[in-house]
């Protein structure tokens, strides 16, 4: 039976859920479990924090999990990325009042708050700064007006709480964040693993890319496909008028409006955008 960690609450856990969901896996009926047996499948579901997720799939005892590319590098565990999930997006950097102007380098010295102490520690090794690491559980934003620290590192999403407590982040991205699909670090994956993992990554697929359908002037097709190339290359099939051709090609979702847009002042007519549920590669 293969083991699979899923975030049990946080940031992550809804998404994740989701795309699961949507991989035809079973979902857990009460949000107090911790375990979900899915016979039907062959996979047992553990419900963990997503912080340690990484330190399970490092150690073996579980095959994959779903955690944050910047969950998983603070916890030093021996994991690699198998999928980049397409969700849970951030940024983790260092932040400090706003209005005063700092450096990276000003935080040699310093004290700096953060719930990811590994991912800090490194980046200032890297840096030759000597600086006090505060760790903190949650809730960093706050630590500089309690002073218990000059400047914090933390996860940046909206940018909202940054602003809420008047702090403004500083310096280089310390990690692009998003969720992600780990396993163990140099082990080779076993059949039901790599089938979980393209089960997964064919929902995440679907999730990013729409089809596009259109009847196109035959005339104007060379023009039709270098605005929709497709992955590999568009389908194009005849159609009853000889002067015409009907083109399919998937596009990513963030642009289907725009190609749309382009394909009609093209001169293509009746063009249709569809959802993709699932694929396989
Ligand atoms: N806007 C966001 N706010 C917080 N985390 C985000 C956001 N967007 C993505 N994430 C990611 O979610 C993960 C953190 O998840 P979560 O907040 O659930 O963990 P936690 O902080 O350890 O738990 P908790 O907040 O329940 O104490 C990180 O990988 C982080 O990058
Ligand atoms: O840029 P934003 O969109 O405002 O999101 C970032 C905030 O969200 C997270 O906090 P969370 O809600 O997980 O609480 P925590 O600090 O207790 O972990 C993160 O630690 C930041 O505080
Ligand atoms: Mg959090």
């Amino acid at each position: 039976m293969l083991r699979v960690a899923v975030p049990n609450k946080g940031a992550l856990s809804e998404a994740a859920v989701g795309v699961l969901t949507e991989a035809g896996y079973r979902r857990r009926t009460d949000s107090k479990d911790l375990t979900v047996l899915d016979n039907n499948n062959g996979v047992e579901f553990f419900f963990l924090r997503p912080k340690d997720i990484a330190i399970y799939v490092g150690a073996g005892t579980l095959d994959l999990g779903i955690t944050g590319r910047d969950l998983a590098r603070d916890s030093q565990a021996d994991v690699a990325e198998e999928l980049s999930m397409g969700f849970g997006g951030s940024t983790f950097r260092y932040a400090a009042p706003a209005g005063q102007t700092w450096t990276v380098a000003d935080l040699a010295g310093k004290r700096i708050a953060t719930s990811y102490p590994n991912l800090v520690r490194r980046d200032l090794t890297e840096r030759n700064i000597t600086a006090d690491i505060i760790r903190l559980d949650g809730a960093v934003e706050i630590s500089i007006q309690l002073g218990v620290a000059d400047a914090i590192a933390d996860v940046v999403g909206s940018g909202r709480t940054l602003r809420q407590h008047g702090l403004a982040a500083f310096g280089d991205v310390l990690c692009d964040s998003e969720a992600v699909l780990v396993r163990r670090a140099d082990t080779e994956l076993s059949r039901a693993a790599k089938q979980f993992a393209a089960r997964v990554q064919g929902v995440v697929f679907g999730q990013q890319y729409v089809m596009i359908d259109y009847d196109c002037p035959r005339n104007l097709l060379d023009k039709a496909v270098a605005i929709t190339p497709g992955i590999e290359s568009p389908t194009v099939s005849p159609m009853a008028d000889d002067a015409w051709v009907a083109v399919r090609a998937l596009v990513p979702r963030s642009q289907h409006q725009n190609l749309m847009d382009d394909l009609s002042e093209m001169g293509a007519k009746a063009i249709l955008a569809s959802d993709i549920r699932s694929c396989r590669f």
